[in-house]
């Protein structure tokens, strides 16, 4: 499903119409229609509605709902809130035929703000444009501070659909019923929350005329389709033979449990190369794993043997490493000796920042997976610009150092080198653990492996510790007792319920 940004919304309205011989009117009764039958279906016993129409085509498709819901004998009070002038094109059009159907509108006196009622907020939808203005500013206020179940059509008002938007007032839904395509703000950190549980609804509009943009939410239908096939001949080499260089000795869990992830995601051979003190500690938590010894320096890794990365499909390198510049070396020997895919995390990001002009140089594939304060490290921005605007700096990082990046929160974007993106938004606050994100480097070493595709590898890799949070909370796991330690083992829970091969 595509994730659009308001004006690709209007590209593909427009084309509907223009090119496809879609009307208008047509399209706004799909959509009333298709949002008052699943508010009909959620509120199967509610007698009382109040909608709240304002003056663009997110009222009138409210006049739609209104209407529909008084065809099916609701109470449903409208209000049109702003000055008749301000209704026209296919809103006037809907708005007519609500008169005609012999139903009229009241005013917004205090008895409407009933808390039996549920309230249908159609003000403002995706054509909103800087700070609210009257009368919206005070409903959008009085609408939040009422004690009635409050739904959306489309979008909650005042809300933007785009990133970048640093103030806004806006309708703080319990449900939103969204209009063909999700827009981004369904996944920015200071706006997600705004929408409440949604839904995205077809109105009509012909897939052939949707907007060029590549920019994709990923599914558990995408996953099981693109999951690579282990043939019954396979053997090690098949599945991948990976190299983890991290830990040192004041973090050698992190190394741990990454190389145990990488195993369990189904990894031929895992080495894991840290500093040889420490490895006697890590043999019995990782009996399948190989190890390598590492140069030292006080405790931290100096340096790597070009040796170890013979015959390894796949590299990752930074969990549990530290910020020493001892380490520095250690990312720029990787940067150009790793001929497949690397994947830079954690510690490995913050050398990373002085190592750029090397990780330009580098024509292979690159893996960067920040979370959004070292991605506003990498790129100099403050972390709430990182979160405001998570599509565009993921696609200019992307596109200028020529890297694949995944960019992690509870909804995960990964951008291409080209700038195609895909949004993987499962998980949950389980995974805010210190130690989540090293089993998430592994698991995605071992899709790096096994896929020919990088950004399917990675969009299954973050679906494969996503839901395998989910799953393991939905069974025996609470999101306060949840470890990263138990996401590695319950990734069978997962590849049983997805993959049943
Ligand atoms: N395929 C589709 O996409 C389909 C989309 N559909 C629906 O259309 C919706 C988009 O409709 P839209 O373009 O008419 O814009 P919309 O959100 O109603 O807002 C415009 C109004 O808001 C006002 N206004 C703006 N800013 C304001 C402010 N700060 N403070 C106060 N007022 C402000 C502005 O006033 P003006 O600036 O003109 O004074 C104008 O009156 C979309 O979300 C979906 O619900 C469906 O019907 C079917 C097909
Ligand atoms: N609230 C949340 N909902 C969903 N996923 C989350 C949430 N918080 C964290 N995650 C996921 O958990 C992982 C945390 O990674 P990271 O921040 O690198 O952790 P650490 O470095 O502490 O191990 C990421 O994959 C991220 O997407
Ligand atoms: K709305």
């Amino acid at each position: 499903m595509q994730v659009l940004r308001a004006e690709e919304m209007y590209d593909w309205d427009r084309k509907a119409m223009e090119s496809y011989g879609r009307e208008g009117q047509v399209l706004m009764e799909n959509a009333g229609r298709a949002i008052a039958e699943e508010i009909l279906r959620k509120f199967p016993e509610t007698e009382k509605f109040l909608i709240v129409i304002g003056g663009g085509n997110n009222g009138g498709d409210g006049y739609v709902i209104a209407r529909i819901l008084k065809d099916r004998r609701r109470i449903a009070t409208a209000v049109q809130v702003v000055p008749d002038e301000k209704i026209k094109g296919d809103a006037l059009y809907h708005k007519r035929v609500y008169e005609q159907s012999g139903y009229s509108l009241s005013s917004l006196s205090e008895e409407v703000w009933n808390e039996n009622t549920v309230l249908v907020d159609a003000m403002l939808g995706i054509g909103v444009k800087g700070a609210l203005r009257a009368p919206f500013d005070e409903l959008v206020s009085k609408v939040n501070e009422s004690q009635m179940h409050r739904i959306s059509v489309d979008i909650p008002s005042g809300l933007p659909a785009d990133e970048g938007v640093k103030e806004f007032q806006a309708v703080k839904a319990d449900t939103t019923y969204i209009v063909q395509a999700p827009k981004q703000s369904l996944f920015l950190d200071h706006t997600a929350g705004y929408y409440g549980e949604w839904k995205v609804l077809d109105i009509g509009l012909p897939p052939m005329a949707s907007p060029k943009v590549s920019r994709e939410i990923w599914t558990e239908g995408a996953f099981a389709e693109s999951f690579p096939v282990l043939p019954g001949s396979a053997h090690k080499g098949t599945r991948g033979k990976g190299l983890i260089v991290g830990g040192g000795r004041m973090m050698p869990g992190a190394l741990m449990m990454a190389a145990r992830a990488s195993i369990r995601a189904g990894a031929g051979l895992t080495t894991a190369a840290t500093v040889r003190d420490i490895i006697p500690y890590l043999t019995p938590s990782l009996p399948e794993a190989m190890f390598a010894g590492t140069g030292e320096s006080s405790g931290v890794i100096s340096s790597v043997d070009p040796e170890v990365l013979e015959g390894k499909d796949a590299v990752a390198v930074g969990v549990g490493m530290g910020r020493e510049p001892e380490s520095r070396p250690v990312i720029e020997m990787l940067l150009s000796r790793t001929s497949g895919p690397l994947l830079i995390d954690a510690d490995g990001l913050y050398h990373l920042r002085f190592l750029l002009d090397d990780l330009k140089k580098r024509q292979e594939v690159t893996v960067l997976t920040p979370h959004f304060g070292e991605m506003a490290h990498l790129t100099g921005e403050e972390v709430s610009e990182v979160k405001r605007n998570p599509f565009s700096l993921s696609r200019s990082l992307a596109y200028e150092y020529g890297v694949y990046l995944v960019l992690k929160g509870p909804n995960t974007i990964i951008t291409t080198p080209e700038g195609s993106q895909i949004i993987e938004p499962s998980g949950n606050e389980g995974l805010s653990k210190g130690g989540s994100g090293d089993v998430l480097t592994g698991v995605l070493l071992t899709m790096l492996m096994q896929h020919e595709s990088p950004v399917k590898a990675l969009a299954n890799g973050c679906f494969l510790h996503g839901r395998t949070a989910e799953l393991l909370i939905s069974k025996n796991r609470t999101v306060l007792d949840l470890l990263p330690t138990d996401l590695t083992d319950g990734l069978s829970l997962t590849y049983r319920t997805f993959l049943p091969r």
